[in-house]
């Protein structure tokens, strides 16, 4: 499989390792040196494209792969008041498109349990629930995407909370995220329910970003021939 990297820092470079280790071939590695890469007669010679940038430019590059025709997967966090505008241009333009807030196989086990959690808590009205994560000091966005996707599945389950907020003292109605950076922390996300008797906590944490990029060659993989919009559910068939 050719791969267009997009982006080509801390995780362009741990997907380039995994990708090349398993025979891939890495064919443009793009970064904010090199924006010419991403016009569409480059980035056509790719079987896929996997982005991994900032915030602010993961729109416009995931909309140069929809013109180029190539299947994109991002895993950039912090850009999600724009994803329901990325998903309708995908199927306007009948694209590929696969996001995923956490590319890992534990986190994506994490986020079923965490939805089971919260399904069995909801009518366990003496527990309050609160989350942390902790990242590395050079994360851009807070609260992590991970953290979100955990929040939103508690939001839709746990009817004493109506919003998550990201800092520690909040309302009771809302969800506490506290949001801690720490050198070198790969990602660590905590959910804990605490009573008066006793406290039930989930915990994933990241030893590397290895389970991240190893991910996201996978999900790149299976996307590569296909058409629509995507999750790591699908990839992994939870
Ligand atoms: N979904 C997941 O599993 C997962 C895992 C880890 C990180 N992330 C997210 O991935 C993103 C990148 O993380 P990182 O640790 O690699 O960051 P990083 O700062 O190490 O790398 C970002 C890279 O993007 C490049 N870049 C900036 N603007 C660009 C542009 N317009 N076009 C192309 N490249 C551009 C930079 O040159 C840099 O190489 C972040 O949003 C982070 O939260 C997601
Ligand atoms: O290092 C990062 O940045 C990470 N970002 C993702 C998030 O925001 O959840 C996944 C974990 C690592």
């Amino acid at each position: 499989m050719k791969i267009a990297l997009i982006g080509y820092g801390k995780m362009g470079k741990a997907i380039e390792a995994i990708a090349t280790a398993k025979g891939h071939e890495i064919i443009h590695r793009i970064d904010v040196n090199s924006p010419h890469l991403l016009e569409k007669e480059h980035l056509q010679q790719a079987d896929v494209a996997i982005e991994f940038t900032t915030p602010e430019t993961a729109y416009d590059n995931i909309l140069k792969c929809f013109e180029a025709n190539v299947p994109v997967v991002c895993g950039t966090t912090g850009w999600l008041d724009k994803l329901p505008d990325i998903k309708a241009r995908c199927l306007e333009k009948h694209q590929a498109f696969l996001y995923a807030s956490n590319f890992s196989i534990g986190v994506n086990i994490f986020f079923e349990i965490n939805k089971r959690l919260a399904e069995l808590m909801a009518s366990q009205t003496q527990y309050d629930v609160r989350m942390e994560e902790i990242h590395h000091t050079q994360k851009k966005d807070a609260p992590s995407g991970t953290a979100i996707t955990l929040a939103e599945q508690i939001l839709e389950r746990q009817y004493k909370k109506t919003r998550w907020v990201n800092k520690e003292r909040c309302k009771p109605e809302e969800l506490s995220i506290v949001s801690k950076r720490i050198d070198p922390a790969p990602g660590t996300h905590i959910v804990t329910y605490a009573s008066d008797i006793d406290d039930i906590t989930i915990t994933h944490t990241a030893h590397s970003r290895e389970g991240f990029a190893a991910g996201a060659v996978v999900a790149a993989a299976w996307l590569n021939g296909k058409k629509g919009i995507f999750t790591m559910k699908d990839v992994l068939n939870l």
